[in-house]
Parts: structure tokens; sequence; C-alpha cells
């Protein structure tokens, strides 16, 4: 309709021309006639010419939908071959109506409008018929050529890997969120296909604005009600004392044990039983023989044979194991005088025996805590029995059995006839723990004499040796039963051992044999 109300706008001279090139050599027999307008109708088929060059881009798009319909080729060519067929027929009526090319060509573009639109119909039909009913691929085929073409280059370039072809297809910030992304969870992590859904996970996530509520904070809190206040103040201040209390439990403990100044004895003492942590050079400048299996016994150059020589004849008997006990029931009677030799188990008791008698093996040892479970009594010749007591504390044994040992040496602690000494043996890192006191108050309410004996010197410092025995000094000078001074040894250097002989030693002055 459009085409025919621009043909009647037309001026008269072209309206007749395109009449008679739209009825297709209906007129033939006037050609002859017309002759006198030639050079009339030649001019202006020049200017028509100019202005109706075909347009490049109409061919370029047949090409294109040739390209684009692919397998529609037939369709194409038949398309094509009708129009071709009919702008042939054109050309044939226009050379027999003109002579002239350039009149087809103004055809041609008059075919282009009337043409192109069945075109597109029918490879759309075409299109349908080929994929049936199913709408995918009559989508896929009828994409706009630009994004398919563009997809297609792009899949080809990147083949069908997955990961290329998204990092290509999304923004480059997003490009790199998702190379951090799999360097951070390695390959296994699939992304989402969905352009859309990557722009949704690239988005900055909004952050919830919170708001904390300060308990103690008062500002918009009536002043003037002091209920609330005292309560805030209250509430502060008890907060203050949980925070400060355990540090302060931590420090004084600390700070007052590094606050003990020790007593010169005690100091003079440390220094000339060379106990606590020392260096070999200067034990050996001491005349010590650092090299020897056996404990030094604080005896320069001492030998194996030294037993011998013990300053205290007691302890130059032999030591003989004869009784062991784990009911009070079994224990033997009394009879010489006993020392015993208790304290929480691994903290050398075993040792000690061994180290005092200078006899090795004949009191086991172990550094399994609990390894003693049975009162040991030990014959030290015809005076003096000494006792080794099963630790209590930590230990590797099964509790009731513990417990049954632990009632055992408290029992035998406090109703011990012949019991004439117990060393309590503390450890001088650790000092003095619960059950440590536990036992003291027994032997108090039962006025069994006990000497403190400070074990393992060798593990801290001098300085710490002293302390640790001016502490326990000081926490148990109101003791009665108590024996002084706190005795200091390490049964492995040999330190302080021949000091302890000569305090127990005493215990069997006044036996008779
Ligand atoms: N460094 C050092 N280690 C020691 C000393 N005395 C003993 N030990 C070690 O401490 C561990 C325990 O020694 P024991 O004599 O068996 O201790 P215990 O008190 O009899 O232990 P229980 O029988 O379990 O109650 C062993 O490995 C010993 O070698 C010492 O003076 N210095
Ligand atoms: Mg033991």
């Amino acid at each position: 309709m459009k085409m025919a109300k621009e043909v009647t706008k037309l001026p008269k001279s072209k309206q007749k021309f395109t009449s008679k090139s739209s009825k297709n050599g209906e007129n033939y027999g006037e050609m002859g006639k017309q002759e006198n307008h030639k050079v009339d109708v030649r001019k202006k088929f020049t200017e028509e010419k100019k202005k109706s060059r075909m347009n490049p881009v109409k061919v370029s798009s047949l090409e294109s939908n040739k390209k684009k319909f692919g397998n529609n080729k037939i369709n194409l060519e038949e398309n094509s071959g009708k129009n071709s067929r009919s702008l042939d027929k054109n050309v044939v009526l226009d050379k027999q109506a003109n002579g002239k090319v350039g009149f087809v060509k103004q055809n041609e573009k008059e075919k282009d409008h009337t043409t192109a639109k069945p075109l597109k119909v029918s490879s759309l039909e075409f299109a349908k018929k080929k994929f049936g009913d199913s709408k995918k691929k009559f989508e896929e085929n009828s994409l706009s050529s630009s994004k398919e073409s563009f997809l297609k280059s792009d899949k080809k370039f990147f083949g069908d890997e997955k990961k290329k072809f998204e990092e290509k297809t999304l923004s480059p910030s997003r490009g790199l969120f998702l190379k951090t992304e799999r360097k951070k969870f390695g390959n296994k992590k699939k992304y989402a296909e969905d352009d859309s859904a990557a722009a949704m996970e690239a988005k900055p996530k909004k952050k919830k604005r919170v708001i904390r509520i300060d308990p103690y904070d008062f500002s918009n809190k009536r002043l003037d009600d002091g209920n609330v206040l005292n309560e805030i103040t209250n509430r502060k201040e008890k907060k203050k004392e949980e925070e400060e209390e355990p540090e302060k439990v931590k420090l004084s403990m600390n700070a007052q044990f590094r606050a003990i100044n020790p007593s010169p004895s005690i100091l003079t003492f440390v220094e000339d039983n060379f106990l606590g942590r020392r260096r070999d050079i200067e034990l050996r400048r001491a005349g010590y023989n650092t090299e020897l299996s056996a404990p030094l016994d604080n005896i320069p150059f001492s030998t194996s044979t030294e037993r011998a020589r013990i300053e205290e004849s007691v302890f130059r008997n032999k030591l003989d194991f004869f009784a062991a006990a784990k009911v009070s029931l079994s224990l033997p009677p009394p009879g010489v005088p006993e020392i015993a030799f208790a304290g929480r188990s691994n903290v050398g008791k075993s040792s000690l025996l061994n180290s005092l008698t200078r006899q090795w093996g004949v009191v086991r040892t172990s550094d399994k805590p609990g390894h003693t479970q049975s009162i040991n009594f030990f014959n030290l010749g015809p005076k003096l029995n000494l006792v080794d007591l099963p630790g209590y504390g930590f230990a590797y044994a099964k509790e009731e059995v513990k417990e049954a040992w632990e009632d055992l040496v408290k029992e035998y602690v406090s109703t011990r006839i012949g019991l004439k000494r117990v060393c309590l043996l503390i450890d001088t890192k650790w000092g003095m723990k619960p059950r440590d006191h536990e036992l003291i108050h027994l032997m108090e309410r039962h006025q069994t004499k006990y000497q403190v004996v400070l074990t393992k010197t060798d593990t801290v410092f001098p300085l710490d040796v002293a302390r640790r025995a001016m502490q326990i000094e000081e926490t148990l000078k109101k003791h009665k039963s108590i024996v002084q001074p706190v005795m200091m040894v390490s049964s492995k250097s040999g330190a302080g051992i021949r000091c302890l002989r000569t305090a127990l030693a005493k215990v069997t002055r006044f036996v008779k044999p």
C-alpha cells in the first residue's frame, strides 16, 4: 500500500515509466512512439541511476543471511533463485524496453523492497519445518546473527574450556575475582554459568550495621535515677575485680617467691654444698669427679670404695630389705628406731635411700610416678631401719589402690611406734602442695617428728634453692613437730647428702645395740 502511495506522488513522467515497468511489457507496441522523449528519459535515468545505486548493506545482509541459515542453503537458494529469475526476467523486459542496464537496477531496488519480507518469512518457516516444534533449536537458529557469531567465535577460540570462556565473557574485574577464588578453593569449586549469577556474586555484599549497646553507657539514661547508676558502677567494679584477681594471685605467687631474701646462713649452706644447678667446670674445679656414674656424695675425689669412708658410721652398714606392707596388718612389729621417707610420687624418695647409703639398686627407683606401692622396710645395721613409703598425689595407679596406700601411709605416720623421724621430701622446683600440708597437719596432730628435705636441687638455680628453703622455713616456723633446718639435697650430684646423713645419724645416738 505504501508503495502504491509513493507511486502516486511521483512526477507524471516517472509515473508513466513506473506504470510501464510494473506492467512488465504490456506496452511493448508503444516503444517506437516514445523515442522522442528518449533524451529526457535518459537524463532522468542517469539521475535515477545515481540515486538508485544498490545499497551494499542490503547485499551483505543477503550474504550474511546465507551464512546465518547455513543448512537452509537450499531454501535460500530457492528463494534467491526465484529472485534471480525474477530479476533476470526484469532485465530482459527492461532491456527490451529501454536497452539500458541502469533501468534494471532501479527495478532491482524496487524488487528488494518487495522481496525482502517474503524471503525472511520463508526462511523462518523453513527453520520451523526443519526443527519441528522443538522450540530451543528454533530459538537458537533464530538468534541474532551478531550474538551467535560472537559466541561461536569465542567458543572456537577457547575450545570447550568453560573456565576460559567464562573469564572472557565476564568483566575483567570478575575474571580477577574468579582467579583469586580459584586460587583459594582450588579447581573444585564450580562457578555459575549465568553471567547474571556471576555478576550477583561479584557484587560486594553490603555490610550490616550492627549497633552494639554498651551496658555501662548511661548517657541516654536518666542521671537522677540513682539506682541505675549505682547498679552500673557496682557491676563495673565487680568486673574489674574479677579481671584483676587471677592475675594478682598469679603475680603475687611468683613475685612473692622472687621477693624472698634468703638468710645468710642458708646462702652459705647452698654455696658450701654446691647445691643448685652448676656447670661441670665449676664442679671439677671444686674437686668433684663428674664422670662417675654414682652420686659424688659431696666428697671431693670420691670413688666407689668411698662407702667405707662415710663419715657417719651408721650409713656404712649394708642396706637390707626385710619387709613390705600393703595393709596395716602386714606391718612388721616395731623394733629398732625407724626413719621414714614420705612425699609426693616421683619426688625422689627411693633415690635418696640409695644415695644416703651409696648402695645403688637396693631400693628400686623409676621415673614413673607411683612405682613404690607398698611400705618397704630396710635394715641399716643393728641400730636403724629405713622405710620407703609410697607417694601420694598423681600416680599411675588405680584410684582404689592409691587410696588404700595413702590411708596406710597416714596410719603409719600417725600411729607407728618406733618411728623417730619422717623425712618429708619436697621437690625444690615446685615447693609445697596441699597434700604436703595435709600430711604435716596429720603429723602435727600426732606429734610425729618430721624434717623437710628439698630434693632435685640440681634442677634449679642456687639462689632459688635458697629461696625455697627460706620460704618453707617461714611457713612452718610456728609448727612444733618440725625439725629444723630444712635440708637440701641432690641424689644425682650427691650435693647435701653428707649433711643429711649427719642430721639423721643423731636419731641413733642414744639407741643401745
Ligand atoms: N635430677 C634429679 N633427678 C632425680 C633426683 N632424685 C631422683 N631423681 C629422679 O626422679 C625419678 C623418681 O625417683 P624415685 O626415687 O623413684 O622417686 P619416688 O619418690 O620413689 O617415686 P615413687 O616411688 O613413685 O613414689 C627418677 O627418675 C630419678 O632418677 C635428683 O636429685 N635430681
Ligand atoms: Mg619410690
